[in-house]
């Protein structure tokens, strides 16, 4: 199971004053030394923490699989069109978020995201649907040619109880449709070394794409410890 490592929240400490320090490229050869198999960062349309300098360089960075996370905006579009990324994940994104707060609606806006897909495959970027683990999501992400999906586990994350039980239920049910549709499957949002097992056990995910909880352990306990500890639960 591959472990991506999402950096924005290393350039959320930069973006905090202005200082060109910590520079979230510095983590990229630790976090791949710990164990990571590439990386993930979140080039939003508000530039709140990744800046378009940082996607550029992670994009040139020599044998880098890079993930970036967009929006399916013409300009984020274009952005990726140009850099060419190893993978793109197409992220639902609101100015006044605090963090992505669900799934992309893919049922909703299945032509536009089909000519996205199209656009970027046709010069070799990996596309990848950010959503909730709905059927009908899932069905329609297969359906516009998206040959991966990512499993938003925000709400897994953040409920507690039955509730937590239920969503989980819902990420089983959702890889095992993903899976029997042909769709590689990754998963992400929220999760943190307590609750990163229980998804590790769902046999269809592939790799889990995790940073706020590796950047607040990496305070206490360095970045290559923090990343280690993340790959260190994540065994079937
Ligand atoms: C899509 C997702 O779950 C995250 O990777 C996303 O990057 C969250 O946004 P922030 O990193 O801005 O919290
Ligand atoms: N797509 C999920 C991701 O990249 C990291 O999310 P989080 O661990 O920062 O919540």
């Amino acid at each position: 199971m591959n472990l991506g490592v999402n950096i924005d929240h290393i350039a959320t400490l930069r973006q905090a004053r202005g200082t060109p320090y910590p520079d979230p490229l510095a983590a990229v050869p630790v976090c791949l030394a710990a164990g990571a198999g590439s990386i993930t960062a979140h080039l939003r349309e508000d530039r709140r923490h990744i800046q378009d300098h940082d996607i550029e360089r992670l994009a040139a960075y020599p044998g880098l699989h890079l993930n970036m996370e967009m929006g399916a905006t013409d300009e984020m579009v274009a952005i990726c069109e140009r850099l060419r990324p190893f993978a793109c994940c197409l992220v639902p994104e609101k100015r006044e978020e605090l963090t992505t707060e669900g799934g992309l609606d893919v049922v909703a806006h299945q032509s536009r995201l089909a000519a996205v897909v199209e656009r970027l495959t046709a010069v070799g970027v990996r596309v990848s649907m950010f959503i909730d683990p709905v059927p009908e999501q899932i069905r329609a992400s297969r359906a516009i040619g998206a040959p991966v999906i990512e499993l938003h586990t925000g709400h897994y994350a953040n409920y507690r109880g039955q509730m937590q039980s239920n969503e989980l239920a819902a990420l089983r049910d959702g890889a095992s449709l993903a899976g029997d549709l042909g769709l590689i499957v990754h998963a992400g949002h929220g999760l943190t070394v307590e609750n990163t097992p229980a998804i590790c056990a769902i046999p269809e995910i592939e790799e889990l794409n995790i940073g706020h909880a590796i950047v607040a352990d990496a305070i206490f306990k360095g970045l290559h410890q923090a990343v280690a500890d993340f790959k260190a639960v994540m065994v079937r």
